[in-house]
């Protein structure tokens, strides 16, 4: 029986892999997720991603780990969670009429070996006013997201159109994981 665990306290993760009616534990450990500011976006994410799986493998060797990663990037600067609601507020402000883009990284450990990879979505926001973004941060949501927003809830009012995986914004790229599982050895009924 093949063991498959997700390595991540997103409850976002854990519904979109739900979503694939996979069995499967959530396993998360507190990883450093600082980085170094020469990294890529997408090296950023796929090295935290790989940092968070590699930690869960090792204690369960025996098993397939899949440990993700997001961040946003506008104007070559990597926004990750608000540490606060000024933050939140600054970074709503800058993501304002403007293209973003929302980079997700994915490694899946198991014992037969490790791939890594990211996906890259744009997303567009309308022009927002000042009290929207205060309104939308007072709401609580942007806190624990990074960007400072949710595609998936009530941020879906400030999203003009999006280009690439709707579901890596979220958190997980399903479709792609879901391939990447299958080449490595994890055995699927689809
Ligand atoms: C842009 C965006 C991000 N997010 C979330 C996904 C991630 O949970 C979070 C980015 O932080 P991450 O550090 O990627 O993940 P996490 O700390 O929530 O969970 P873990 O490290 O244990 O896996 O932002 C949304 O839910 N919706 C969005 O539209």
């Amino acid at each position: 029986m093949q063991n498959l665990i997700l390595a991540s306290s997103s409850p976002r993760r854990k519904e979109l892999l739900e979503n694939l009616r996979l069995t499967f534990a959530i396993s998360s450990s507190e990883v450093d997720e600082s980085f170094d500011p020469a990294l890529s976006p997408k090296e950023v994410v796929m090295e935290l991603a790989d940092r968070k799986a590699q930690v869960v493998f090792k204690e369960n060797p025996t098993a397939y780990v899949i440990g993700s990663d997001t961040i946003v990037v506008a104007d070559n600067q990597i926004l990750g969670k608000p540490a606060d609601e000024a933050e939140a507020f600054t970074m709503l402000k800058s993501l304002s009429g403007r293209q973003h883009e929302v980079y997700t990284g994915v490694s899946i450990v198991s014992p037969t070996g490790t791939t890594t990879f990211y996906e890259k979505t744009e997303v567009l926001f309308w022009e927002l006013t000042d009290d929207s973004i205060r309104a939308y941060v007072e709401s609580g949501e942007p806190l624990d997201k990074a960007g400072a927003y949710g595609i998936q809830q009530l941020g879906s009012m400030l999203v003009k159109k999006i280009n690439g995986d709707y579901f890596a914004v979220v958190g997980l790229p399903v479709s792609r994981t879901i391939r990447e599982l299958k080449k490595a050895g994890y055995q699927l009924p689809y």
